[in-house]
Formats: C-alpha cells, structure tokens, sequence
C-alpha cells in the first residue's frame, strides 16, 4: 500500500513502490492543477479560501484526493503474479473482513465496509496479503460496489486459476446516509462466485465460514 505521507518528488517518479506502482500522480504541477480547482469548490460553496484554516486546504484536498484514487496506479494481476507459489492444499483459503475504502462514482463520496474472499487453489496458493492488496487496487478508484466484487473475483480467477472463488463485500454508504435517502443502518451487500463456489454446498462452507467469529 501506498504510505499516504510519502508523497514523492519529480525525482521519484520513476520508482516503484512495493516493486509494483508507478505513481506519477503525484507530481507537483498536477497537484497545483488540483489545488487551483479546490480552491475555485471553496469559494463556490461560499467559503473564503483566504481565512487561516483554509489556506492549506486546497493542496491537502489535492494529496487526499489523489492517494484516495490510487487504484488506478496499481496492476492487481501483478501484484497477485508477485507471490504465487506451488503449494498441494485443495481446500479453500478464505481471508475475511477486509477493510475495504472506496468511493462512489455517482457522488465522490464514501462507501466502506468489508470484504471476504476465498479460493480453492489449483496447484498454487497466493501469498495472503496479496489478497487485501487486490481489494485495495479495485477499491481506491471511483467505483460502484458491484463492479469492484466482480473485478476482484474475475482478477483472482484469470490470475491464479483457482477451482473457484467467492467474493462477498458488505458496505454503508454515505452517499445514503449523509444526503440523499438519509438511511442511517442500511448496509448493502454483493456477492461474486465462479467454479466450485456456485455450487450450493461450497457456497454454503464459505457463507458460514465468513459468519463465524474467532473468540
Ligand atoms: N448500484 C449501485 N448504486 C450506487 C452505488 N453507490 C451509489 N449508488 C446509487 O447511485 C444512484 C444515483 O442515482 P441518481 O438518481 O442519478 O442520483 P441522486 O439524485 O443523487 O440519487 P439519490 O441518492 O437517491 O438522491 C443512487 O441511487 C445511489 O444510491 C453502488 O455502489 N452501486
Ligand atoms: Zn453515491
């Protein structure tokens, strides 16, 4: 993941974090590009950029806005070919509640919950924290909850080519409870299966497995 206070010079353009993310974005002019359009937002929503507590606040949008969207600088299928090993374990790996922080793509705002993936591997297994870090990838653009599950079982199934993946994602989002319908509890969850997991009995191991709580 991305160390949201490492924001690189020009100079580092051209490195690699964690061996697999370029980020060019955060590069000084598009930075300043941004901050000019937060600070015109500021003055628009009738705010007055010049007061002492706002005078940052264009630039720190900007880094915000840009770290927030990091997705798009990340290749998932190569962060899950970085650590595939052959490993003979046929029964289903699960890795649950994930944080998961996206935002909507209707509204620029907020929706974050939890994810929970499972795969039965085909001769190979994938390092376990390459699995949240997929999440990450497909979460840290603007999205809609749907897509993000289907994009990270599509990303886990053509990568690693398991038996069968199941991808469950539960999530609040503020679009729903700060504006709009103002639903307060509503939580919204989706679900994406391939191979074994759309057959009842598997679907059902994970579903249970994903409920039970370690004590
Ligand atoms: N299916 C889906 N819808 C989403 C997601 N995030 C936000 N939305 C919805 O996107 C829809 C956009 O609808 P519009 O009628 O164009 O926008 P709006 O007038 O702001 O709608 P309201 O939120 O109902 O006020 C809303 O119903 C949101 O709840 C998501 O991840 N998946
Ligand atoms: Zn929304």
């Amino acid at each position: 993941m991305i160390d949201k206070d490492h924001i690189p010079s020009r100079d580092d353009d051209d490195d690699d974090i964690d061996g697999y993310t370029k980020i060019d974005r955060y590069n000084p002019k598009l930075i300043e590009n941004l901050s000019a359009n937060y600070l015109n937002v500021l003055k628009q929503i009738g705010e007055d950029p010049e007061r002492e507590g706002l005078l940052k606040t264009p630039e720190r949008i900007a880094k915000a806005m840009l770290y927030l969207t990091h997705g798009y600088d990340l290749d998932a299928q190569n962060i899950l070919n970085s650590a595939m090993f052959k490993e003979e374990y046929s029964q289903m790996v699960i890795v649950k509640d994930i944080e998961v922080y996206s935002m909507c793509e209707h509204h620029m705002l907020p929706f974050f919950g939890k994810a929970h993936i499972a795969y039965i591997p085909n001769g190979y297994v994938v390092g376990l924290s390459k699995i949240p870090r997929v999440v990450d990838a497909f979460a840290r653009r603007l999205q809609v909850q749907e897509r993000l599950t289907n994009q990270i079982r599509d990303c886990i199934q053509e990568t690693l080519n398991p038996i069968g993946v199941g991808v469950v994602i539960e999530c609040r989002h503020l679009c729903m409870s700060m504006r709009g319908v103002q639903k307060q509890n509503s939580v919204t969850t989706t679900s994406a299966f391939t191979g074994e997991f759309l057959k009842e009995k598997t679907r059902t191991e994970f579903l249970n497995l994903i409920s039970s709580k370690l004590s």
